[in-house]
């Protein structure tokens, strides 16, 4: 009962590449994955299809309510947040500018400011910010509006260890309020997590993948 989301039978192509063969697993609120890998085994590539942005080359990715399934358009334009390890900010806004829009953009309201230590950059246009302070003013958007699953790439990478701690309070306070997070990470994150380690197709599922 409740919610959950299903991944079953999923693989995924870059150009002709098979980068992910027969996927599954499962995961519920409260739950967080680890996604780990070595460079360029398609840990990023999982995160977008996960959001919906690219396709699955086949398998099924799907949630639902209450045994009900939820539809994909709904699922993705309502219920997942996805945090690039490129932080897509428009670099001549100001950080208020910034805040201001993405609230707008996502129906809700600007938050965040206080949380991730944002308040002396305000007047600050984003291309002057440092990548962690990058990083933290794009995690402002998970805070503005409340959606159950939080896919986010290398969330830590540029950020320092006062930072990083912020962070995974943030990340825990959504786990213990019935959040899900999926995070591709290279280095642990700090508390307990269920690992997902992607591993490259064999030569041989790679030769069927390609008829
Ligand atoms: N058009 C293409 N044709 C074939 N392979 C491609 C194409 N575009 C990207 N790739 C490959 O797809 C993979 C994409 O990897 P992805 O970014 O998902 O990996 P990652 O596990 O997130 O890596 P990292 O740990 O370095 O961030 C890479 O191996 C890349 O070389």
């Amino acid at each position: 009962m409740g919610l959950n989301v299903k991944v079953e039978g999923l693989s995924l192509k870059k150009g002709y590449n098979l980068l992910i063969h027969n996927l599954n697993f499962e995961i519920k609120p409260g739950e967080v994955i680890s996604l780990t890998g070595e460079n360029g085994v398609g840990k990023t590539t999982l995160l977008r299809t996960l959001a919906g942005f690219l396709m699955p080359h086949a398998g099924t990715i799907s949630a639902h309510e209450n045994d009900v399934q939820i539809e994909p358009e709904i699922w993705h334009g309502s219920m997942t947040h996805f945090l690039g390890h490129h932080d897509a900010l428009s670099p001549s806004r100001t950080v208020a500018q910034e805040l201001k829009f993405q609230a707008d953009f996502l129906g809700g309201e600007v938050a965040g400011i206080e949380q991730l230590n944002l308040l002396g950059l305000m007047d600050l246009e984003t291309r002057y910010l440092s990548a962690g302070q990058k990083r933290r003013l794009s995690f402002a958007r998970l805070l503005m509006v409340k959606r159950p699953l939080w896919l986010l790439d290398e969330p830590m990478a540029p950020l320092d260890v006062g930072h990083r701690a912020l962070i995974a309070g943030l990340m825990q306070k959504h786990l213990s309020e019935g959040g899900m997070i999926i995070a591709a990470v290279h280095d642990p994150l700090p508390f307990e997590t269920r690992g997902l380690k992607l591993e490259r197709p064999t030569a041989k599922e790679r030769e069927a993948a390609s008829v």
